[in-house]
C-alpha cells in the first residue's frame, strides 16, 4: 500500500486583520491555494500544504494540538491565549513577520486626570486580553479590574460599563474617535509564524523551504535593483555610494571612458541616495523592483 503523503497543515485567519496580509506572503512564497467560496480548508498543489482558515484566537490551540503544524498570528493574541496554560510549552515563534504591528495599550477618557499607574488604582478595565492586562496589573502591584469583552472595548467607558480600556492601539484614530487618550503602552505586538515544537522530519523539511522562500520574498521586498552609467574615473567613490550592496556587476560601454554598474542594493535606495549617486558622476540611475530572490 502506498504511504499517505506528508503534508504540512498551515493555520491562517479566515477574515480580519492578517488573513490578506498571510495570504498574499504564501502566495508570494509560491502557495497558490484553490479555495472553494465556503470552504475552511485549501491545499496547495505547489508544495504539499493544506491551509485552514480560523478564527485568530483558535489558531495557537490547533497548532498545540498538532491539528495543524505552524499558523500566522499576532504575538497579543499567542500571548494571552498561552499564558498560564500548558500550550505554550509546545509552541515556539519561528519567525517574526513583520507586517500587522501593534500595541497593547491602557486609554482612558480623555477628562480624567492621569499621571501614574496609581491613577488607575481601583479602575474597571474593559479588555479582550484579561490575561496580559492581569499580569501586567500584578507586575505593577496595581490593584483594578479586568472586564472581558469580545470587541467595539472602546465603546465601554461611554456606556458607563468602565473606566478605561486595554485594547489594541495602532494609528490612535479609534482611541480619538472615542474621546479616549492613551496612557500606557503594555504590550508591542506584529504577526508571527507559531510552529508546534516536536515536528516530524517530513514536516519540519516543508517549513524550511517555506521559511527560505519567505525569507527570499522579505528580502526582495527590501531590495533594489540599481543600474547607472559611471565614468571610470569615478566608479570606486559611485560604488561605494550603493547601499547594502555585496559586488556590483561592472559592463564595458562603448564610451571606453565610461561603464554601466548593475547592484542588488539590500537596503533601502531613497530619493537622496540617486542624487548623491548623480552629483557623484552617475548618470541614467534606474532603480528597478525585484519579485524573487534566495538568500
Ligand atoms: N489596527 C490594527 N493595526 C494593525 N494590526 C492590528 C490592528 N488591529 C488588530 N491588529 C492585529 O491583527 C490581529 C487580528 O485582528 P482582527 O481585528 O482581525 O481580530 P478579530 O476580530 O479577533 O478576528 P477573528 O474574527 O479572526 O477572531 C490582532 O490580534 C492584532 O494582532
Ligand atoms: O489605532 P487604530 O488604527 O484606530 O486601530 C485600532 C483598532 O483596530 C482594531 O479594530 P478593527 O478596526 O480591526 O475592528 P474590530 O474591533 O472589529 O476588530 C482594534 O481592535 C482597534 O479598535
Ligand atoms: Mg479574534
Amino acid at each position: 500500500m502506498k504511504n499517505k503523503e506528508t503534508r504540512l497543515n498551515i493555520a491562517l485567519q479566515k477574515s480580519g486583520r492578517l488573513s490578506e496580509k498571510s495570504f498574499e506572503l504564501l502566495s508570494k512564497c509560491g502557495l497558490e491555494l484553490a479555495q472553494g467560496k465556503r470552504s475552511l480548508i485549501c491545499r496547495s498543489q505547489e508544495l504539499p500544504v493544506d491551509v485552514l482558515l480560523l478564527r485568530d484566537d483558535d489558531v495557537p490551540t490547533f497548532v498545540s494540538e498538532g491539528v495543524c503544524d505552524i499558523g500566522i498570528v499576532g504575538q497579543n493574541v499567542l500571548l494571552e491565549e498561552t499564558l498560564g496554560t500548558k500550550e505554550g510549552e509546545n509552541l515556539e515563534t519561528v519567525m517574526e513577520l513583520g507586517f500587522s504591528g501593534c500595541r497593547l495599550s491602557i486609554a482612558l477618557p480623555k477628562e480624567k486626570e492621569y499621571n501614574s499607574l496609581e491613577d488607575i488604582k481601583g479602575c474597571k478595565l474593559a479588555t479582550t486580553y484579561p490575561k496580559i492586562l492581569q499580569n501586567f496589573l500584578d507586575k505593577n502591584k496595581i490593584n483594578a479590574m479586568a472586564v472581558k469583552m469580545e470587541g467595539s472595548v472602546e465603546i465601554a467607558p461611554s456606556l458607563g460599563l468602565a473606566d478605561g480600556i486595554c485594547d489594541i492601539v495602532s494609528s490612535g484614530a479609534t482611541l480619538e474617535a472615542h474621546g479616549l487618550v492613551e496612557v500606557e503602552k503594555i504590550f508591542q505586538s506584529q504577526a508571527v509564524l507559531v510552529g508546534r515544537k516536536n515536528m516530524s522530519v517530513e514536516k519540519r523539511a516543508i517549513l524550511v523551504t517555506i521559511l527560505e522562500r519567505i525569507k527570499g520574498v522579505r528580502a526582495a521586498a527590501k531590495s533594489k535593483y540599481v543600474m547607472l552609467n559611471a565614468p571610470k574615473s569615478k566608479l570606486k567613490d559611485i560604488c561605494a555610494l550603493l547601499p547594502g550592496s555585496e559586488s556590483p556587476t561592472i559592463i564595458p560601454l562603448a564610451d571606453e571612458n565610461k561603464v554601466a554598474v548593475h547592484a542588488v542594493c539590500l537596503e533601502p535606495v531613497f530619493w537622496s541616495t540617486m542624487e548623491s549617486l548623480k552629483s557623484a558622476g552617475a548618470t541614467s540611475v534606474l532603480i528597478l523592483p525585484i519579485e524573487k530572490m534566495l538568500v
